[in-house]
C-alpha cells in the first residue's frame, strides 16, 4: 500500500511573493486526491515541495517520519525513490526512444541488468498502452502517448507515491477520460498513494477520493470529494460552474462585487457525478473500502450536504452495520440498534479475469473487514451534527495557532 504524506502548517514564497500559506493536508495511504485552483495559485510549486524539489520556509512534509523540508539530504534522496512524478509535458528526453527514456531512471539508480531492465520496462509500456511504440521518439507521438510514456518512466522504481502534474493539459476530452481510467486502473493494480494537480473539473468530479482547491495564497478547503463537490463557497461554485461572475478573476486579487456574489448564489451547485470505477477485470481499488471508513468516522464533522451524499453511497447492508436508518433525507442519520459487529465474509481478491470475459462483470461492493467498534459509532456522542461554524472552519482552513 501507498505511504500517507503529511503536510503540516506550509509555506511557501520566491521574495516577496508569497504563494500560499499555513497548507495543511493529509494524502491518505493508497488513495487518490486531487489539487485543484486558478491558474498560478502554486499548485505546480506544491508538487515540487511534496518531492523536496523546492524547499518551503515554514511547516512540515513527512513521510515515513521523515520531515522531508528539514532533513538531511541523504534521507531526501531515499525519501524521493518512494515518489513517481509525471509532469505536465512528460519531460521526455527528446533524444532517446521511448524504451530508453522509461529505462532511464532505472539505468540512473538501480544496478539491475538489461535483461531485467527489459522486462520492467515492456511490463512499465503494457500498463500504459504503449507496447510497440519502443522506438518512437517523443516528437513521432502524441501529447496523449508522451503523457503515457511519462507515466510509464514514473511507475518504473515501484513508486509508493505518484504526483501527477496536469495529466489533462493539451488532451482532447476523450484521451483524456482515457488517461483518467488509466489512473484509476493503475491505482486498483498498485495502490499508491496519488495526487493529481488539475484545473480540469470533470477529472476533478469523477477521479478522486478527496479533492483540495488552493485560492487566493490558502488551501481552501481540502477533505472528501463530497465536501468540496457539494460545497456552496463562491470560490469552488464559481470554479466548478466555469462562471466568469465571482470571486475569481483574471488576476488573483479580483474584488467581487456584491452583485456577482447575489447571481453566484442563484447558481446552483452541480449535480455530483459517480466516480470512475476500476475497468473490469482488474483488481478492486482496495482504497476505496479503507477510505469509506475512514470517511464515516469523521461523518459528523462533514457538511450536511457532504453528509448525505456520503450516504448514498452505503449499500442496505452497510447502513444496516453502521446503524443507519434514515439515509440520504436532508436529516442528521438516525442512529439505530448499534449493530453487533458481524464478521465481514472472507473475500479473496478477484483474480483478473481473461480480456475475452470482462464485460459485464458485476460490480462487487465488499463491506470492510475492519467494522466500526460498535461502541463508538462515528456519530457517537451527540445527536446533533457539530455546529455549521466549526464543520466550515475545518474545511476552510483555520488561522495560525488557532486549534
Ligand atoms: N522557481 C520559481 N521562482 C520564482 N517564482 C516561481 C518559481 N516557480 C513558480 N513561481 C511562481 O509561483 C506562482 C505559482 O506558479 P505555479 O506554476 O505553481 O502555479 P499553478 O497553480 O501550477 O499554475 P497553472 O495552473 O497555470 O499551471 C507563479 O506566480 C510563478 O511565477
Amino acid at each position: 500500500m501507498g505511504v500517507e504524506v503529511v503536510v503540516d502548517g506550509l509555506s511557501k514564497s520566491f521574495g516577496a511573493q508569497s504563494i500560499w500559506r499555513d497548507v495543511s493536508l493529509t494524502l491518505p495511504p493508497g488513495e487518490i486526491s486531487v489539487l485543484l485552483g486558478p491558474s498560478g495559485t502554486g499548485k505546480s510549486v506544491f508538487l515540487k515541495s511534496l518531492v523536496g524539489l523546492l524547499k518551503p520556509e515554514r511547516g512540515k512534509v513527512v513521510i515515513n517520519g521523515v520531515d522531508i523540508c528539514t532533513c538531511p539530504e541523504r534521507d531526501l534522496y531515499e525519501v524521493r525513490k518512494l515518489f513517481g512524478v509525471l509532469f505536465q509535458d512528460g519531460a521526455l528526453f527528446g533524444s532517446m526512444n521511448l524504451f530508453d527514456n522509461i529505462a532511464f531512471p532505472l539505468r540512473e539508480h538501480t544496478r539491475k541488468g538489461e535483461s531485467e531492465i527489459r522486462r520492467i520496462v515492456l511490463e512499465k509500456m503494457e500498463m500504459v498502452g504503449l507496447i510497440g511504440a519502443e522506438d518512437k521518439l517523443p516528437g513521432e507521438i502524441s501529447g496523449g502517448m508522451r503523457k503515457r510514456a511519462g507515466l510509464a518512466r514514473a511507475l518504473v522504481l515501484d513508486p509508493e507515491i505518484i504526483l501527477v502534474d496536469e495529466p489533462d493539459s493539451g488532451l482532447d476530452p476523450v484521451r483524456t477520460v482515457l488517461l483518467n481510467q488509466l489512473i484509476v486502473d493503475l491505482n486498483a493494480q498498485i495502490d499508491a498513494t496519488i495526487l493529481i494537480v488539475t484545473h480540469d473539473i470533470n477529472t476533478a468530479r469523477t477521479v478522486p477520493d478527496n479533492i483540495g482547491m488552493l485560492y487566493r495564497r490558502s488551501l481552501v478547503m481540502y477533505g472528501p470529494r463530497e465536501v468540496l463537490l457539494t460545497s456552496a463557497e463562491p470560490a469552488v461554485v464559481q470554479f466548478l460552474n466555469g462562471r466568469p461572475d465571482g470571486p475569481i478573476g483574471m488576476s488573483e486579487e479580483k474584488d467581487t462585487s456584491p452583485g456577482e456574489l447575489a447571481r453566484l448564489s442563484e447558481v446552483a451547485v452541480p449535480p455530483m457525478m459517480p466516480q470512475l470505477e476500476v475497468t473490469p477485470g482488474m483488481p478492486e481499488r482496495t482504497a476505496v473500502r479503507r477510505r469509506k471508513e475512514r470517511v464515516l468516522r469523521q461523518l459528523r464533522t462533514l457538511a450536511p450536504s457532504a453528509q448525505q451524499e456520503i450516504l448514498k453511497t452505503l449499500t442496505p447492508e452497510e447502513l444496516a452495520l453502521y446503524g443507519i436508518s434514515a439515509p440520504a433525507t436532508g436529516s442528521w442519520p438516525q442512529q439505530s440498534e448499534p449493530a453487533t459487529a458481524p464478521a465481514w465474509p472472507q473475500q479473496a481478491a478477484p483474480a483478473p479475469l481473461p480480456q475475452d470475459e470482462v464485460a459485464d462483470v458485476p460490480q462487487q461492493v465488499r463491506p470492510s473487514p475492519h467494522p466500526r467498534d460498535p461502541e463508538a459509532p462515528p456519530w457517537a456522542g451527540s445527536a446533533e451534527p457539530e455546529p455549521v461554524e466549526s464543520s466550515r472552519r475545518r474545511w476552510f482552513g483555520r488561522k495560525r495557532g488557532e486549534q
